[in-house]
């Protein structure tokens, strides 16, 4: 039967036209209302949709026969995400459609409020010739600061620079090197680069975090006379207060492309002429829209044919054949991928995946997919597909390597992963393949893991189990299951304990007084 597409966003031909090409009865309903899309989606295997389309859960339940969603740019916050990974449907981007286009709109922003261009060329459309009106800064030698030092912010860097800028940045997921090979300097908190820039601009997503990121107390805290830019996404400036510091001139000029709600004709920033407005003009390039098409028409289709999606932000489903060889595995490696990320405490630099015995010849992609979206997906680095986990990996500084050896030693098969100095193995045991840690930091240990462990490394002697089983029971938290694994050459112990209960910060502090620990990690997968 052939499979159908609805599209609500205004696509360049070029996609519509390849996905008709390849079979599937593209229909077009643009700017539908929540009714109407509701009405019709029922029949549709495929939604290409844009921002201003909302994706929530009543949709979906509507969407009987949907199976991957499209947008056909880098944004998704208009979708649903869990709500569509809960039924199974893929939700895919173009995430590198747009981002050139994006910084070169956010480089022409900069320019055109430093030089004051919209109003110059306003007054000489009015007839007048006024120059010292509109006396500029160079950007040559300035402080820009950049938050968010993603696809898009990594793009302005990259331009800022050749413009002879000093560069300063906040992402806390940035890796320090990405920041180096950008020429940035990163800074943990977001006050002091506040305090030295002379422009900021921000190409961070719309999250909880970031909206409203930039209100009375962050405008306050910047240098008079600074220029602020967003081409990212509306909200994260607080407009209300950002209108208050524009008129009492504390804001120099501000330009901003991106709005709350869209379309955009009113703002607190539509009365002043230092406030440079531009109704979401990033991604209108002839160039960008080109690639949102076809890009997106690719993906969908490969979604659409059980393939992988590349650009997939939730997992995409395994093919059968794929599955069969390492499907039972994925969850052992997010959860050995999680267990490595908490040891460790920070974002490994290296991760190795070496899959062993029965696996030695399968596609380690989807596992590596599957240790990174385990290790990193709780940091909100962005979701890994088999795809496109290698790329995400690099874009944060994690070089990664797989390998497979024919020996598993006792087991039929196993995966091995070493983040950093962090080494974890597991294997599958059963008929429900119950993922079992037989490795942990190169101690041998057997034992399935619970949602709350405590992992203990000491200098063997007698007499620590019962310390350590003392203190939990005062603090009516109950072992359910524990492995001892023992380095002798070292005299060192490692103890994988299964607690029930909760275990408070005060706890593990009094089981690190009470004795002599190499470490002590508390682990909840
Ligand atoms: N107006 C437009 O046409 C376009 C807008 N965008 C928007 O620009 C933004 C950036 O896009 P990309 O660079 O492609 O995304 P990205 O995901 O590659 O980069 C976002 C960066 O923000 C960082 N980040 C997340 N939360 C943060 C926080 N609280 N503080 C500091 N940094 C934080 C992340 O670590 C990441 O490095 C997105 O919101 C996207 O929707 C992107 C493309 C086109
Ligand atoms: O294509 C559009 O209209 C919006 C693009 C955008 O903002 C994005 O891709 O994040």
């Amino acid at each position: 039967m052939t499979k159908k597409i609805l599209v609500t966003e205004d696509l360049v031909q070029e996609g519509i036209d390849s996905l008709t090409e390849h079979g599937y009865e593209v229909d077009m309903l643009i700017d539908p209302t929540v009714e109407e899309l509701a009405s019709a989606i029922a029949p549709y295997d495929a939604l290409i949709v844009h921002p201003n389309t909302v994706v929530d859960s009543s949709l979906l339940d509507a969407a009987e026969n949907l199976k991957i969603i499209g947008r056909a740019g880098v944004t998704v916050d208009n979708i649903d995400i869990e709500a569509a990974s809960e039924r199974g449907v893929i939700v895919c981007n173009a995430p590198n459609s747009n981002v050139i286009s994006a910084a070169e709109h956010t480089m022409a922003l900069l320019l055109a409020a430093a030089r004051h261009i919209p109003e110059a060329s306003a007054s000489m459309h009015e007839g007048q010739w006024r120059r010292a009106d509109f006396m500029g800064s160079e950007l040559f030698g300035k402080t820009l600061a950049i938050f968010g030092l993603g696809r898009v912010g990594g793009l302005v860097a990259e331009r800022a620079a050749a413009f002879g800028m000093n560069l300063i940045g906040h992402d806390p997921y940035c890796s320090p090197e990405r920041a180096l090979h950008l020429g940035v300097t990163l800074y943990d908190d977001m006050a002091p680069v506040l305090a030295q820039a002379d422009f900021i601009t921000v190409h961070l997503p719309r999250t909880v975090s970031t909206l409203g990121m930039f209100g009375a107390d962050e405008f306050a805290a910047m240098k008079d006379g600074v220029v602020l830019v967003n081409a990212a996404r509306g909200g994260i400036f607080n407009m209300d207060a950002l209108a208050d510091f524009v008129a009492a001139g504390k804001i120099a000029a501000v330009a901003v492309d991106s709005f709350e709600a869209e379309p955009c004709t009113d703002s607190p920033l539509h009365e002043f002429e230092n406030a440079i407005l531009t109704p979401h003009l990033s991604p209108m390039t002839h160039e960008a829209q080109r690639r949102a098409s076809t890009q997106i028409a690719e993906y969908v289709e490969a979604g659409l044919e059980g393939g992988m999606v590349a650009t997939a932000v939730n997992l995409s489903p395994l093919p059968p054949e794929v599955f069969d060889a390492i499907g039972p595995y994925v969850h052992a490696c997010k959860m050995m991928g999680s267990m490595a990320s908490q040891i460790l405490g920070h974002t490994p630099k290296s991760l190795k995946v070496e899959l062993a015995g029965g696996l030695a010849d399968a596609d380690p992609a989807p596992l590596l997919a599957a240790v990174l979206d385990g290790g990193l997906s709780y940091r909100r680095l962005g979701a890994f597909s088999a795809a496109n986990a290698e790329s995400v990996a690099s874009q944060h500084g994690i070089s990664v390597t797989t390998a497979s050896v024919r020996d598993a030693g006792e087991y039929a098969s196993s995966v091995r992963i070493v983040a950093d100095e962090v080494e974890v193995a597991a294997t599958l045991f059963g008929t429900e393949h119950t993922p079992r840690i037989i490795s942990l930091m190169g101690y041998k240990i057997d034992i399935a893991p619970a949602t709350t462990s405590l992992v203990f490394e000491y200098v063997d002697a007698p007499g620590r189990i019962g310390v350590i089983g003392t203190i939990l029971g005062d603090a009516a938290a109950n072992i359910t299951t524990m492995q001892i694994g023992t380095k002798p050459e070292e005299s060192c112990a490692l103890v994988y304990m299964n607690v029930e209960g909760d275990v408070s910060e005060a706890v593990l502090d009094r089981l690190r007084g009470a004795i002599d620990l190499r470490n002590l990690w508390k682990i909840t997968l």
